[in-house]
């Protein structure tokens, strides 16, 4: 045993430390951090949740245009807080992370993960096929706009900002015909029952990691850390978010960009009818015109990141356009 775990107050039980866990403002953010917080609550921790407002919570509230949503802007305060020693923990949409790692933070635990599809919420209950030609729908995110043009139902894709419920009015209003939405944010805020379609991932691939949270402590935390893992985290959507992330790192993208991954860890037979558990993902990117390119693979689940990495090679050689590290596309 290390002196800090012997010396530090324990996380559980009657003489138990406080976890201070990180918030964002909005109804999700807390939301997924109430999931996290129960989980710890019945390990038998003491936690207290502490919002921290983003530069992306207060450019929201100011309603500054759609392309100030830069990488991570969502992140970076929590992690300030982190790191100064405010909170303990923070808990990230995943999708959300930009893909470098930050030196003092560890990510501890990755959750179960919500379903990861997109969805759209349209008017008269309609899916995207049965919306007229021209008909307004928004979606700010340029993965989303890229593969919905591409099914050629001639919608009119307009950016849209805002919570899951400002989004939500807009329709209600009249103002758009539909938006498009994580299903995953939907179904945490009770609001499946107004999706209209849920996407099928063969048209509309979702965001590398969408659905799946990140738990992230303080490196030097070891305890907190073991205490993160041991309750919450769920390896299979970690290697699974861990190949669709490295199709995104692979193409030097930020989380904003144009690319679309989903991995499943899925039972197969092998040639000996034996049960043996391998990875399967798929991905989109886009060219430097705008057109989509699509492409598949599978391997042993420990080879997660390389699958994503090689899968990544396989666009760019099939004419993927590789975006910048940093960029003011706004977030999917
Ligand atoms: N881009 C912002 C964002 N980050 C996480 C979610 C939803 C939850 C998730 O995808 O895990 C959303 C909203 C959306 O894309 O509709």
């Amino acid at each position: 045993m290390t002196a800090d775990a012997t010396d530090a107050p324990p996380l559980t039980g009657n003489d138990a430390r406080t976890i201070r866990i990180g918030t964002r403002a909005s109804l999700l953010a807390r939301t997924q951090t109430d999931i996290v917080a129960s989980a710890l609550t019945d390990a038998g921790a003491t936690v207290e949740v502490v919002t921290i407002s983003t530069d992306g919570d207060r450019s929201q509230a100011a309603g500054t245009p759609i392309a100030m949503d830069g990488v991570g802007v969502f992140v970076t305060a929590l992690r300030d807080a982190l790191l100064a020693d405010e909170i303990d923990v923070a808990v990230h949409s995943y999708k959300d992370l930009p893909t470098a790692a930050v030196p003092g933070l560890t990510l501890a635990a990755v959750p179960a993960r919500e379903d990861p599809r997109d969805a759209l919420v349209a008017r008269d209950g309609m899916v995207l096929g049965e919306l007229p030609p021209g008909a307004v729908v928004g979606t700010g995110s340029p993965r989303r706009v890229a593969q919905i043009r591409a099914l050629g139902l001639g919608l009119e894709l307009v950016p849209i900002r805002g919570n899951v419920d400002t989004r939500i009015a807009k329709v209600t209003r009249g103002e758009l015909d539909g938006v498009v939405l994580a299903r995953a944010g939907l179904a945490r805020l009770g609001r499946v029952g107004e999706v209209t379609e849920v996407l099928d991932p063969l048209q509309v691939l979702p965001a590398p990691a969408q659905g799946a949270l990140a738990c992230e402590c303080r490196s030097e935390d070891a305890a907190l850390e073991h205490l993160l893992r041991t309750t919450l985290h769920d390896e299979g959507v970690a290697v699974a978010v861990a190949a669709e992330r490295a199709v995104l790192s692979a193409l030097g993208s930020p989380c904003s960009a144009p690319i679309g991954a989903l991995a499943e860890v899925v039972e197969d037979l092998d040639d000996d009818g034996h049960v043996v558990v391998r990875l399967s993902l798929r991905a989109v990117a886009t060219t430097a015109d705008g057109a989509l390119v699509r492409g598949s693979a599978t391997g042993e689940t420990e080879d997660a990141e390389q699958i994503g990495r090689a899968l990544a090679e396989e666009l760019l050689a099939d004419g993927a356009e590789p975006t910048g590290p940093s960029g003011p596309a706004p977030a999917s």
